[in-house]
């Protein structure tokens, strides 16, 4: 039994939060690759493959986005690997990362939203200690890409406003989920 849950939501929704609480839980996480400068505390192979543009476009990806001035993208290497070794995998990308999974796994991928309203994002970027003319940027955005609102395609919703009841609401769901507990790579 194999499953992928996509973690997906707008900026500050805590995406990152809660796959760290799902990895205490069993679930290996894929570590995307991203050209961003790394943030205070963000290791490289940690949070992030941290590549220059050069590698980033050589390097096999599963798909790949360019958002607020960076290119993300999930190495084929990344997910090959894991799969071999770990039947619960999570991975946190933005809307079209998470379509574009979805497209190509099917049933083995389980997307989540996490919803967030503006007041809070702005508050809890704020707080994670984003410069402000980027929480301005990711502001502009997550209103241009509609990152508030959750797109038909996910497979639950939860608001995220305490980490530890979001993570018992996917783990109830993924138990639930007959299509979810049948996958496999
Ligand atoms: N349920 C919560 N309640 C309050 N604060 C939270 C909650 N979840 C996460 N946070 C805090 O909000 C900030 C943003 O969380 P996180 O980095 O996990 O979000 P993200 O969705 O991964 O954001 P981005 O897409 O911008 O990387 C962090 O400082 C985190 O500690
Ligand atoms: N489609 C993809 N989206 C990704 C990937 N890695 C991360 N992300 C998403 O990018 C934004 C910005 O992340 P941040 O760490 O700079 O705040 C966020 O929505 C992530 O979910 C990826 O490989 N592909």
């Amino acid at each position: 039994m194999k499953t992928l849950l996509v973690l997906m939501g707008g900026s500050g929704s805590g995406k990152t939060t809660v796959a760290r609480k799902l990895e205490e839980c069993g679930y290996k996480r894929l570590i995307t690759t991203t050209t961003r400068p790394k943030r205070n505390g963000e290791k490289d192979g940690v949070d992030y493959h941290f590549v220059t543009p050069e590698e980033f476009r050589r390097l096999p990806k599963i798909e790949e986005v360019h958002y607020s001035g960076f290119w993300y993208g999930l190495p084929v290497r990344e997910i090959e690997e894991k799969a071999i070794q770990y039947d619960r995998l999570v991975v946190v990308l933005e809307k079209e990362g998470a379509q574009a999974v979805k497209r190509i796994y099917g049933n083995q991928v389980d997307i989540v939203f996490l919803a967030i309203s503006p007041v809070e994002m702005k508050r809890r970027l704020r707080e994670r200690g984003d410069p402000p003319d980027s929480i301005q940027e990711r502001f502009r955005q997550a209103h241009e890409r509609n990152e508030f609102d959750p797109p038909e395609f996910v497979d639950l919703v939860v608001e995220n406003t305490n980490v530890e009841e979001t993570v018992r609401q996917i783990l109830e769901h993924q138990k639930r989920s007959p299509a979810i507990s049948r996958a496999s790579f």
